[in-house]
């Protein structure tokens, strides 16, 4: 399978050489950021779980696998986020976590664009990579994203600057769960040195395969894009 990886900003061309080097054939670089196409909302799968205490053992099929024979990867878990488009930026302190879910989430099927860092650089920031992990996702209709440093404040906060973006700092499953059902949240921010690996699968697992109320959420979601597009806050209500 053919997964398109976009690799931080031209100086990073070499790295981004080595990157695809490790990872694979199934990887290919690509110059721009792809066009929009029709993706399916990630939690369609889940839809059916919507009334069920949030359980990842019973939300994923694990009969067709055992993780052991898959790398501790079960490929069930694919069936339920297949066809996601998710980009992931980082800084320094979030690279080796942003590298893992790049290969894991290449692994599940998901179509993976990293928009760098590709090497580590202890004085980069994380800024610019989480803003264009955001612009991208806020262009790209139906995608996630996983901005990922030291807390994930920074990159959630980052993140949060581009118009249209919705980025929540998800710190455990249920505050994962929450950003995407409350808050139709479309990116993820993590911090690496919070979690184990194992800690932040689940958060993101969680993440990927929770789906967006709507109703009441909508409403609040829409006062905020308002306010986003208006300048004009939101009237208080009437005492
Ligand atoms: O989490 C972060 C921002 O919210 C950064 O990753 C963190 O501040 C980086 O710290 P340092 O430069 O000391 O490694």
């Amino acid at each position: 399978m053919a997964v398109e990886l976009l690799l931080g900003t031209p100086p990073a061309a070499g790295a981004a050489d080595r990157i695809v080097g490790q990872l694979g054939q199934q990887i290919r670089t690509v110059g721009a950021a792809p066009a929009s196409r029709p993706l399916r909302n990630p939690g369609d799968h889940a839809r059916n779980n919507q009334d069920q205490a949030f359980d990842l053992s019973k939300r994923y099929k694990t009969s067709k696998c055992p993780p052991a024979e898959c790398g501790g990867i079960n490929p069930a878990i694919a069936d339920y986020t297949a066809s996601v488009r998710i980009y992931l930026g980082c800084d320094h302190a979030g690279l080796e976590l942003k590298n893992h879910f790049v290969k894991r989430l290449t692994d599940l099927g998901h179509d993976v664009i990293d928009v760098g860092p590709a090497a580590y650089d202890a004085n980069d920031d994380y800024p610019p990579f989480c803003v264009e992990a955001a612009r991208r996702v806020v262009a790209d209709d139906g995608s996630l994203g996983l901005v990922i440093g030291g807390s994930g404040n920074g990159e959630q906060i980052a993140a949060n600057k581009v118009p249209g973006a919705r980025a929540a700092l998800t710190w455990n499953v249920a505050t994962a769960r929450l950003a995407r059902q409350h808050n139709n949240a479309q990116l993820a921010g993590i911090g690496a040195r919070m979690h184990t690996v194992e800690e932040a699968e689940r958060i993101v697992d969680a993440f990927l395969t929770t789906e967006f109320d709507g109703g009441r959420h909508q409403r609040r979601i829409d006062l905020l894009a308002g306010y986003e597009r208006t300048g004009e806050p939101p009237a208080l209500p009437a005492e």
